[in-house]
Formats: C-alpha cells, sequence, structure tokens
C-alpha cells in the first residue's frame, strides 16, 4: 500500500511570492523521512504540496512533478479528492471533530465515502485504532466524544481517523510539538510501527525526534529574508545528524543558527 513520492523540481507559490524552489526529492516507500530546517524555509508549504492542499489558498500554486509511484498527482486529468484520500494529513493541533464520538471520529471519512454497514465500519475503527495505539485505552468508552480525550490520545484518535482511510503516504506537521514529552514518545513509537504499512513525511522542529524517528531526513533552508527555501541536503538520517557533506547543514544541527 506504501507508496514512492518523488519530487522534481517542485517551486510552490503565495501570489508572487516563491516559498520554495526547484526542491528534488525521493522519499522510498515504508520509510519515514523528516524534514527539518529554520522556520519560514519552507517545509509545511513542500508538505501541502504534495496533497495538493497549498493550492488551496487564494492565488497559491504548485510548479514542477509531484508523482506518487510514477502518478503525476498534478496531472490535468487527476481527482483531487482522490489525491488527498490517498495522502492522510495530521495537523499540529489535534483537531477531532469535537461534537462527534471516539467511534464516529475514526469512521468519519469512510461514512463520507458511503461505507454504511456496521460490522464494516466497527473493524475499520477497531484495526485504525489499533494502529495508532488507542484502542486499549479507548475500547470501553467509543460512544464518548473524542474531545474528552488528552491531548496525546486525540491526537492518536486523528492519526487514527487518517489510517482508517488506508492512504497510501501519511503526511504530518510537526505532530507533536502541542504535546507532552509522554505522549510525544508514544507517537514517536507509533511512526516506527505506521511505517510497515505506510509512507512517512513529517515536519519536525525538534532535532532529537528527527534523529530518533526518520530514516532519511532532508534538511531545508532559506539565504536570506523574501528568498525561497530550497533543499540543501537530503540523505540517511544517520548521515545527516553524524557527517553532514554541507556545511549549513552541520551548522544547523549544531544549533548555530535557526
Ligand atoms: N498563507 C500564506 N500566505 C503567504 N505566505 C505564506 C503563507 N504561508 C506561509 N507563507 C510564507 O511562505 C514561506 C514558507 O512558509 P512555511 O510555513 O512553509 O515554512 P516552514 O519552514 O514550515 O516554517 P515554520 O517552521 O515556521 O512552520 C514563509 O516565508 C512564509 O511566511
Amino acid at each position: 500500500m506504501a507508496k514512492r513520492v518523488e519530487a522534481t523540481n517542485v517551486s510552490a507559490y503565495y501570489g508572487s511570492f516563491k516559498a520554495i524552489e526547484n526542491i528534488n526529492l525521493t522519499v522510498e516507500p515504508k520509510t519515514v523521512t523528516a524534514l527539518i530546517g529554520p522556520s519560514g524555509c519552507g517545509k509545511s508549504t513542500f508538505l501541502r504540496s504534495i496533497n495538493r492542499m497549498h493550492e488551496v489558498l487564494p492565488g497559491a500554486r504548485v510548479d514542477g512533478r509531484l508523482t506518487i509511484d510514477d502518478q503525476d498527482i498534478y496531472d490535468r486529468d487527476v481527482d483531487v479528492t482522490a489525491v488527498r484520500r490517498m495522502i492522510g494529513m495530521v495537523f499540529q493541533r489535534p483537531n477531532p471533530f469535537p461534537t462527534m464520538s471516539i467511534f464516529d471520529n475514526v469512521v468519519a471519512g469512510l461514512k463520507l465515502n458511503g461505507v454504511r454497514r456496521k460490522s464494516v465500519l466497527q473493524d475499520a475503527a477497531e484495526k485504525a485504532l489499533r494502529s495508532a495505539n488507542l484502542w486499549d485505552e479507548v475500547k470501553d468508552r467509543l460512544g464518548k466524544p473524542g474531545a474528552g480525550l488528552s491531548g496525546g490520545q486525540q491526537q492518536r484518535l486523528c492519526i487514527a481517523r487518517t489510517v482508517a482511510m488506508q492512504p497510501q503516504v501519511v503526511l504530518m506537521d510537526e505532530p507533536c510539538s502541542a504535546l507532552d514529552p509522554i505522549s510525544t514518545l508514544a507517537i514517536e513509537d507509533l511512526m516506527f510501527k505506521l511505517k510497515d504499512e505506510f509512507t512517512i513525511i513529517i515536519v519536525t522542529h525538534n532535532m532529537q525526534q528527527a534523529a530518533r524517528v526518520s530514516d532519511r531526513t532532508a534538511f531545508f533552508s532559506i539565504e536570506r529574508t523574501g528568498d525561497p527555501g530550497r533543499l540543501v541536503e537530503y540523505d540517511n538520517t544517520q548521515k545527516i545528524f553524524s557527517n553532514p557533506s554541507v556545511k549549513k547543514t552541520e551548522d544547523y544541527i549544531t544549533g548555530r543558527f535557526g
């Protein structure tokens, strides 16, 4: 199910402002790739380009080629809704649907897609909650509101909601930045497990987190304010954190700037 993501000369704009320029990067299936770099270098913009969320802003557009297993997701004939279904996204702040039960949160997307059979929904909810390491904590209160869970549990609920749709790629935009250290470790553990099934791309400001969870790390940066973000170095995480090839990467990971 997991698929390869390939960006070729991807640039993204907000109106006339070019936020990222000529990004070339291939993410292999069933790996975790971390996007790191100083604030404003375009990590989130690049992430949102991958599931065609960037273009929802007025005036925003993407140039270049982005493929998921050779399918160009910006091809004119592509169904954008299908792309967004294939590429799930988890956001910085847990955002369960506040009035819905835990169960309904997990199966909301499936219901929207017309799945009605209770047994199918029940099986899908259990599988997704197990995948998100949340089942044991919520199995006796599936009918209770999702908003009643702790922040960390809510984030795992959002991950369950995402994986219930059986995406091929899961994008995570700083998924732990609103969480305490214990909940953060729970999500990091979960990433190890999820990469058996999915291709995962995560934006993080936390260097230790990138080093702990990712197989590959992409370091983005900008020359100066107003310039577009560029991919400076992309390599195995161990290499990036122990012996980066570019001085700027070393300066960033050792805290000399950013
Ligand atoms: N909605 C928007 N409209 C106009 N410019 C934007 C918008 N969102 C982001 N930008 C600009 O695009 C550039 C890249 O922003 P982006 O949020 O992708 O960077 P980032 O690396 O994810 O930053 P951070 O680490 O602070 O979240 C920045 O200069 C930012 O100000």
